[in-house]
């Protein structure tokens, strides 16, 4: 194992003191045993510290992001004033990363908001339209190896000798602490908010479709939840580790909120050139058996309405990409995702990423695909905007992170929920098409649900 040594950290602190202009960020990243990533999202609240939490949902690929060594933060013109200045932050920053691997170097982590032309409520006050953390401690394990990155802020007055000390006593104590009892949460009640008009509002979306030439709309609603006592995150993100394997899960906290979730929806991952996306629409519940699993399985891959949803999605996602990459590759039809709770028609999209096009410019391109907005996308926003009685917040949007070597990865944030201490607001939606029927939709609405409310007790 390469270490890094106490007198390495301290020589490079102080090449950063000596270097340091407006904003410096001094960035080690060493391997270290692995370690639990849910005992380190643990320490980080003890040592009252910011957390994020990422783990994908097809490599064994883990990122804690744990304090804030430096935040971007911005709340117009979000996509490209966010790569500017992740840009300014690399180029000025001192990394010292000998590996290179997804993870390790700089990282940001977070998200954005679904609409930031939608009116925003207190709900998501704590939550900007788009927010990167670059954390003071970063811990990645991919498979069997663990990285560790220590970022720091420096502004050229730090005594380094006592600043090295300092971080060495944090780094401890975030890598000892042990999450000391798992809880179980238990859901008190549960308010859904106003079913009816939502049924009402997909009728709506269908009668306009007739008339128009607008072809899905995508439409959630809220179900309000509480609890019995304050919600136990760290239980929360190992149950849904546990539970839904195939799945990203998630968990950004700012203040006192929480936005947690397990989704099985990758919207964007660039391996350096390599670029991978995913086409997820068209639903049905799970079976009693495998017999009747198999059964609904054909009869997904079948369903007229089904592969309309998930069409436009394909079309949409080939279309959106083309300007930034070639040898774009698609399979013709669908196959079936099976998930703990529900199936999904599942299409991967693969290509490779011309030079000078970023990952911010991909995910400007595709958010949001129809598989949470809609067809044609302007107009079903101005829909949504006008009739969900919703404030999606970052539901529904892109989070995720990226590092200094060239690799990041965005996932669409469903299956989620937001958790303000003892409650919680949880969002589901479905596409809807001319043909939807609103009472089969609103069921489809209630399984979405399930992910999330199985985790919270109920
Ligand atoms: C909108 C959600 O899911 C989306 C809608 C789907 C559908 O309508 O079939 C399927 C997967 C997702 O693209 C959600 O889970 O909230
Ligand atoms: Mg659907």
């Amino acid at each position: 194992m390469l270490e890094l040594k106490e007198e390495q950290l301290e020589s490079i602190l102080e090449k950063g003191i000596k270097q340091a202009k407006n904003i410096q960020l001094v960035s080690v990243t060493k391997k270290i045993p692995t370690n639990d990533p849910v005992s380190i999202f643990n320490a980080a609240k003890i040592m009252k510290k910011q957390r994020s939490y990422w783990r994908s949902a097809e490599d064994n690929f883990t990122v804690v992001g744990v304090g804030s060594a430096f935040e971007i933060k911005t709340n117009k013109n979000t996509y490209q004033e966010t790569d500017k200045q992740w840009n300014s932050i690399l180029r000025d920053a001192i990394i010292h990363n000998p590996f290179k691997n997804e993870g390790t170097g700089l990282v940001a982590i977070g998200g954005m908001s679904f609409d930031s032309k939608k009116e925003k409520t207190a709900l998501w006050n704590n939550f900007d339209d788009s927010q990167f953390v670059i954390p003071e401690f970063v811990y990645v394990q991919n498979n069997v190896e663990a990285y560790l990155t220590i970022n720091v802020r420096v502004n050229g007055t730090e005594d380094v000798t006592n600043l090295s000390r300092e971080i060495q006593l944090q780094e401890d104590q975030l890598l000892t602490e042990t999450v000391t009892a798992f809880k179980t949460n238990a859901i008190v009640s549960k308010t859904e908010v106003e079913p009816q008009q939502w049924k009402k509002t997909v009728q709506l979306a269908t009668e306009e479709m007739k008339k128009s030439d607008v072809a899905k709309i995508v439409l959630a609603r809220e179900l309000r939840v509480k609890l019995s006592k304050e919600a136990h995150i760290e239980s929360i993100i190992q149950d849904l580790v546990n539970q839904q394997p195939n799945s990203y899960v998630f968990a950004f906290e700012y203040g006192e909120d929480c936005f947690i979730g397990a989704t099985p929806e990758r919207l964007v991952k660039k391996e350096k050139s390599q670029l991978l996306s995913t086409c997820l629409a068209g639903t049905a519940p799970r079976g009693k058996d495998v017999v009747e699993d198999e059964k609904i399985r054909k009869g997904l891959l079948n369903d007229k309405k089904n592969r309309e949803e998930h069409d436009f999605v394909v079309q949409m996602i080939r279309k959106a990409i083309t300007p930034f990459a070639r040898d774009i590759a698609i399979p013709d039809a669908p196959v079936v995702l099976q998930l703990k709770n529900m199936h999904h028609l599942y299409t991967p999209v693969t290509g490779i990423i011309k030079e000078n096009s970023s990952l911010f410019d991909i995910v400007e391109k595709l958010h949001p695909t129809p598989a949470l907005g809609g067809t044609p996308k302007e107009e079903a926003l101005s829909f949504i905007r006008e009739h969900e009685l919703l404030d999606r917040g970052w539901y529904g949007a892109p989070i995720g992170w990226l590092d200094s070597n060239e690799n990041g990865e965005f996932a669409v944030a469903i299956r989620s929920g937001l958790i303000q201490k003892d409650e919680a607001s949880l969002f589901a939606g479905c596409g809807v098409v001319a043909d939807s029927n609103p009472e089969a939709e609103y069921e489809e609405t209630n399984i979405k649900f399930t992910p999330m409310l199985s985790v919270l007790g109920g």
